[in-house]
């Protein structure tokens, strides 16, 4: 019998999603690696583990130990304390799997718990949480350097707007930035402001280089949008290159919304499990 899987996405960040309620599976990190090689396994920007929180090591004490947690690794294997776009299709891979009903439902994360809401079109309404604005820094990429703002979503970000068309941005590398204050490594967006209700958004992820949208990006990114204008609250659309999705930040709190498709089910080969670990 073969590791069951689902493949899904959220505007195109696409994730391995791994049904283990019971925390029995060994997701090494070169097995995570191995599922998310888009040529030697499944392909995918994340993998996102099914399991009750009461199995997972290092959930936080607020999470209910019978609650559905969202165990993240990133494509390179590294474990990350938050994916905005990965509760999404959690949620959505939850109620589709009759593991939870349609509505509200709570989705236990290294970030904390996560209220959300499966929508009756399939849309995902994620409670974000506060966001935090921790000063200003820079990025440099292909030669030019782009001043920044940092955010914390429960995960840490640069926020770099631009007059560049951001369309037009090398991001087949990686971009510098300060590693005094970013020890764990950051998530950097580029950002061009378009008017006061959308924002075109282009990011690279920690631990996995550029993807087509990262949820924690695109709030991290109204945030900065709307501290840039000397506002606390306020709604953005953010279009990136996998689609759009809708951003409020609210005085107690943010909130994402955004499709969530589960694409395929399947079986791991188990030959192919055993072996993925020993690369
Ligand atoms: N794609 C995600 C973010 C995933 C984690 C990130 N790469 C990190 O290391 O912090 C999202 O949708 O938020």
């Amino acid at each position: 019998m073969g590791v069951r899987f689902a493949k899904g996405h959220g505007t195109e960040n696409d994730f391995v999603v791994l049904p283990d309620p019971d925390g029995l599976l060994d997701v090494t990190e070169r097995r995570v690696r191995a599922m998310c090689d888009r040529r030697r396994g499944l392909g995918a920007d994340g993998v996102l583990r099914v399991v009750r929180a009461g199995k997972v090591a290092d959930a936080p004490s607020a999470v209910d130990p019978d609650a559905w947690f969202m165990d993240y690794r990133n494509a390179d294997g590294s474990v990350a304390e938050m994916c905005g776009n990965g509760v999404r299709v959690f949620a959505a891979y939850l109620v589709e799997s009759g593991l939870a009903a349609r509505g509200r439902l709570t989705v236990g994360t290294r970030a904390g718990v996560r209220p959300t809401v499966v929508h009756e079109d399939g849309s995902v309404t994620v409670e974000m949480g506060p966001t935090r604005v921790d000063g200003s820094s820079q990025a440099t990429l292909d030669g030019f350097t782009f001043p920044g703002l940092a955010v914390d979503v429960g995960n840490p970000h640069l926020v770099c707007a631009t007059e560049l068309p951001v369309a037009d941005l090398n991001l087949s590398s990686p971009p510098g930035y300060d590693r005094g204050l970013f020890p764990h490594g950051v998530n950097v967006e580029f950002v061009n402001p378009l008017d006061t209700e959308t924002v075109r958004m282009r990011v690279y992820e920690r631990g996995v280089g550029e993807t087509r949208s990262c949820g924690t990006g695109t709030v991290a990114v109204v945030a900065a949008t709307l501290n840039a204008v000397g506002e606390r609250t306020g709604r953005r659309r953010v279009l990136v290159p996998g689609g759009a999705v809708d951003v409020a930040i609210t005085e107690s709190g943010s909130t994402l919304t955004g499709p969530a498709v589960i694409v395929a089910r399947g079986e791991l080969d188990d030959v192919w499990w055993r072996t993925a670990d020993q690369d």
